[in-house]
């Protein structure tokens, strides 16, 4: 199952800086890794925001919110999810 989501970052501005760097380091590996494993499928900065755009591949709604809630940023996130179907127009013969 495939799933857009975006992912706002809200880090606190009185947070420890190394805590914050340490925060996206492992942000980074995690992330890193799941695209490697290919269910991280996209990540895409949105221009001018601290924020992402992103697709998922998980085989369920429960696997994407496991995953969700596994990143070291979740807790300064706000996400938005949106689940994708194929578009009967679309001339790609699979969902890549
Ligand atoms: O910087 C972000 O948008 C948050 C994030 C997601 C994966 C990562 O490495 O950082």
């Amino acid at each position: 199952m495939l799933f857009h989501v975006k992912m706002t970052v809200k880090l606190p501005v009185d947070m420890d800086p190394a805590k914050a760097a340490q925060l996206k380091a492992d942000e980074k590996e995690l992330a890193q890794r799941l695209q490697r494993e290919g269910s991280w499928r996209h990540l895409w900065r949105i221009a001018g925001h601290y924020a992402n755009y992103s697709v998922f591949d998980v085989p369920s709604v429960e696997a994407l919110h496991d995953t969700l809630m596994q990143l070291p940023l979740f807790p300064y996130m706000d996400i938005e999810v949106d689940g994708l179907c194929r578009h009967p127009s679309s001339i790609h013969s699979d969902d890549r």
